[in-house]
C-alpha cells in the first residue's frame, strides 16, 4: 500500500482514492490482445517491420490513436494487427500485456483474442496457440496474474471467420487450455448478430462461455439478439441497453453483467462524452456492472484509470469501488476457489486502507 501520510484523515480526496485503485486487487474481463499493446511494443513491432504505416516514436503514437469514428478505431486497429507477424511476436506481446495488468494490481484477465487476424495474415495455427498458451504460464509463474482467453469472431469479416474461429475453438487438437469464452467483435452495423448462432452454439457445446460484443454501436436490439440467439452470458459493452427498460429489467432479473468501457466510449464516439454515459442507469436499474479497459493504450487508459472514471460517475467511495472489482470477479469464468481467494484479497486489502 503507498504512503498516505500527506493526504487529509477525514474524507477521500482524488488522490486518495487513485492511491485505493491502484493497489486494489482487480479482474479484468473485457480487454483485447492486440490492442493491450503498449506504445513500447507498438513501436517496436513497428520498427522490426519497416514497410507499415504505424509511427514507431511512442509519442506520434498518441495522434494516430486519435479516432474520428468506430470505422476509423477499426482501421487503426488492423493496422497495428499487420505487425504481429510471428509466433514470437505473439509471445513478446501476450507477456507483456500480462506484465501491464500486473503492475495494475490485476490479479485475473480474460483476454479477447482474435486468432483469425493471425492466421489469416499466414501465422501457423499451432504455433499462435503455443505462443500464446506459453506467454499465460511464464506471466502467471513470474507476475501470479492468471490469464485466461476469449476468442473472438471479427464479425465483419464474414461468416468464413466465424467457421474459422469456431474451429479453433472447439477443435481439441488446437484449442489451448487457457480458452474459457466465444465473442463477436468488430463494427456491429451491416453486421447482424443471429447469423453467428450456429457458431455460438458449436462453441457452447464445446464448453465454452459466450460473450459477444453488443449495442457497443448500434441500438439494443443488438444486445436482445445476443441474449436470445448467441445465449450470451455476458455483455460487451452493452451501452445502448439504457435505450430499452424492459432489457434493463431483463439484464438485472437474470444477472447479466455489462462490461463496462467508459473511455473506449468516448474514444470510439459511441457516446459524445463521458458524463453522458449510461452507467448510472445500469447501476440504478440493477444490472451487475464490471469495469473494463477494451484498448487500453489506444484509447489513453488503464484498468485503474477506468476504475477512477467510474468512482467519479457512480459518486463511489471505497468501499464502493471494493464492491465494483468484486462485481468482476463474481462474473468472471474464474474457479469458485480462484473467485474466493480474490474476493477476500480486495476485503483484506479495503479492511487495511479503511482502519483508523
Ligand atoms: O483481421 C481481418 O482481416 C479483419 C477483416 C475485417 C474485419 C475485421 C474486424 O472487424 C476486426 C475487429 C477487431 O477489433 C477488435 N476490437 C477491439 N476493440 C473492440 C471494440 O471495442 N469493439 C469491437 N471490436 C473491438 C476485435 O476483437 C477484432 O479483433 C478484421
Ligand atoms: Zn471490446
Amino acid at each position: 500500500m503507498s504512503d498516505r501520510s500527506s493526504v487529509p484523515a477525514v474524507g477521500t480526496s482524488d488522490r486518495d482514492l487513485h492511491a485505493f485503485i491502484a493497489g486494489l486487487p482487480k479482474a479484468e474481463l473485457h480487454v483485447h490482445h492486440v490492442g493491450s499493446a503498449s506504445p513500447r511494443i507498438v513501436s517496436e513491432l513497428a520498427a522490426r517491420h519497416p514497410d507499415s504505416k504505424v509511427p514507431t516514436d511512442p509519442e506520434a503514437l498518441a495522434d494516430y490513436f486519435t479516432f474520428t469514428d468506430f470505422a476509423h478505431f477499426i482501421d487503426v486497429y488492423l493496422s497495428v494487427v499487420d505487425l504481429i507477424r510471428t509466433p514470437e511476436d505473439v509471445r513478446l506481446l501476450t507477456f507483456e500485456v500480462a506484465r501491464d495488468l500486473a503492475r495494475q494490481q490485476v490479479r485475473y484477465a480474460e483476454l479477447t483474442i482474435t486468432p483469425f487476424s493471425s492466421t489469416r495474415r499466414g501465422i501457423d495455427e499451432l504455433g499462435f496457440m503455443a505462443a500464446i498458451e506459453d506467454a499465460r504460464k511464464a506471466a502467471e509463474a513470474e507476475f501470479g496474474t492468471v490469464l485466461r482467453w476469449c476468442f473472438d469472431i471479427p464479425g465483419e469479416a464474414g461468416l468464413e471467420s466465424a467457421e474459422e474461429t469456431a474451429r479453433l475453438a472447439t477443435d481439441d487438437r488446437i484449442r489451448p487450455e487457457g480458452l474459457v469464452s466465444f465473442g463477436l467483435g468488430g463494427p456491429e452495423i451491416g453486421v447482424p448478430r443471429p447469423q453467428f448462432k450456429p457458431y455460438f452454439d458449436r462453441a457452447i457445446a464445446a464448453g465454452l462461455h459466450s460473450v459477444p460484443h453488443a449495442g457497443e454501436t448500434t441500438g439494443p436490439q443488438t444486445v436482445w439478439d445476443a441474449l436470445t440467439e448467441l445465449r450470451a452470458e455476458r455483455i460487451g459493452h452493452g451501452t445502448s441497453s439504457a435505450q430499452d427498460p424492459a432489457l434493463l429489467a431483463h439484464l438485472a432479473e437474470h444477472r447479466i453483467p455489462l462490461e463496462v468501457c467508459p473511455t473506449s466510449n468516448i474514444a470510439t464516439r459511441a457516446v459524445r462524452t463521458l458524463d453522458e454515459h449510461p452507467i448510472g442507469e445500469f447501476v440504478r436499474a440493477g444490472v451487475l456492472v464490471t469495469i473494463n479497459s477494451d484498448d487500453p493504450p489506444m484509447f489513453g487508459t488503464d484498468l485503474n484509470n477506468e476504475y477512477a472514471v467510474a468512482a467519479r460517475l457512480l459518486d463511489l467511495d471505497e468501499r464502493g469501488l471494493a464492491d465494483l472489482a468484486k462485481n468482476a470477479v463474481r462474473a468472471s469464468f474464474l474457479d469458485a476457489p480462484g473467485k474466493s481467494r480474490i474476493e477476500a484479497e480486495i476485503d483484506t486489502y479495503t479492511a487495511a486502507w479503511l482502519a483508523p
